[in-house]
């Protein structure tokens, strides 16, 4: 353990700001805790045999990224990857299957060793950012039926807010987690896609230092099995097909199928699980940066399949955001002026109307296409898909 300081007297801690008070106790009571926080053991349940239609994704080695030429052949896979399904594998991306165990139990203990007070308590205040746990039953999907899906999202500045107790013995581990994510994981990709679009390699990775404010974050998610009546009410749709938000989403592999991405050809397909893997795609933001280079791929949670359909489905994730003052103008190929530059939304802007309206209600039919719903933000249109 690294933080081994004594504590401050009384006296000297009264001439703390509340801030630093705040701060200080979520470090010492980690303290304490180490020693006492058992966690317990998450046992993944065994992935689905069902013969599902699969999408057939790349796989990204992330430990070929160490040389200028695996980089360079690495930037030519994730270029091919996006323009085709928009999804792709990442492996050897730096943590064991045992570390990555540890996040899914600590993400498990968030959810079933917190009572429904002390959730409560660490509940998001406002509509405008996800910020602790978000409860079942807050976005429309269908016919008034509403979601299932229970989040527990966490800053990448881990430590600025305080945690429910069974993650304060854990916040060491939660802290680098983020860390990692960010700054090895996202970064690598990062510079890989401006590569593939002939730019600087940093000119991404400058827009999301990890200091700067800024909402990456690392989210746990929680979905719970839902009534006959509810599964025929929204065709057995759990999460409507979507666009992410932000820049870049790392999912971490988990067993439960149900993730689909809308293929080129119309298509709905299954991601199928590997372990240790990471699903990773890109958002909104990267097409309003790369200009129209990146586009976000279409998807959603469905039903799981018959021999998982009773199971509770764990996630973990890692939305990244640029810095919040970024704004969101593109840098490639007929890139923003000055002026249109400046009158671009930041990422703050964009990433409070979109979570504000998400799951409001807000979309309307699209005249253009069946099946599709859309609303427009920011000058920018958002679409959902049923
Ligand atoms: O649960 C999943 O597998 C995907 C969730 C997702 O697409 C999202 O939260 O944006
Ligand atoms: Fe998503």
């Amino acid at each position: 353990m690294s933080n081994t300081s004594t504590a401050p007297s009384p006296f000297f801690r009264r001439l703390l700001s509340p801030l630093t008070r705040l701060r200080l106790a979520n470090k010492l009571s980690f303290r304490r805790l180490t020693t006492t926080g058992a966690l317990p053991e998450y046992v993944p349940p065994p992935a689905t045999t069902e013969p599902l239609d699969w999408a057939e994704l790349a796989i990204i080695d992330l430990s070929k990224a160490n040389t200028p030429e695996g980089c360079k052949a690495l930037a030519e896979e994730v270029v091919q990857a996006m323009n085709t399904q928009g999804f792709f594998y990442v492996i050897n991306h730096g943590y064991t299957l045992e570390q990555t165990r540890r996040m899914f139990a600590i993400a498990s203990s968030t959810f079933d060793d917190v009572d429904s007070e002390e959730k409560k308590i660490y509940m998001g205040k406002s509509p405008t950012v996800y910020e602790g746990y978000k409860p079942r039953q807050t976005w429309q999907i269908e016919q008034g039926v509403t979601d299932q899906i229970e989040h527990y999202n966490i800053n990448h500045a881990v430590r600025e807010r305080m945690h429910p107790h069974v993650l304060r013995s854990h916040l060491d581990e939660i802290e680098n987690f983020a860390r990692h994510n960010h700054t090895h994981i996202l970064f690598t990709i990062l510079r890989l896609m401006a590569m593939g679009m002939q730019l600087p390699e940093d000119i991404f990775v400058d827009m999301h230092r990890f200091e700067a404010t800024g909402e990456s974050s690392v989210r746990f998610m929680k979905y719970y099995p839902r009534s006959p009546e509810e599964e025929v009410q929204t065709k057995n749709v759990w999460l409507k097909g979507h666009t992410d938000i932000g820049s870049i989403t790392i999912l971490w592999s988990q067993p439960i199928s149900g993730l689909q991405i809308l293929s080129r050809d119309g298509g709905w397909r299954y991601i199928k699980h590997i372990e240790n893997a990471l699903v990773v795609n890109s958002g909104d933001v990267m097409q309003l940066l790369s200009g129209n280079f990146y586009k976000p791929t279409i998807h959603r949670v469905i039903q799981p399949p018959k021999d998982q359909e009773r199971l509770e489905r764990l996630g973990v994730f890692y939305f990244a955001m640029a810095a919040d003052d970024v704004r969101l103008a593109s840098v490639g190929a007929g890139a923003a002026s000055k002026s249109e530059k400046a009158q671009a939304p930041t990422m703050s802007d964009w990433r409070k109307e979109r979570t504000e309206r998400y799951g409001t209600g807000s979309m309307r039919p699209s005249s253009k296409e069946e099946k599709v719903e859309e609303e427009v933000i920011l000058g920018v249109v958002v679409k959902e898909y049923n």
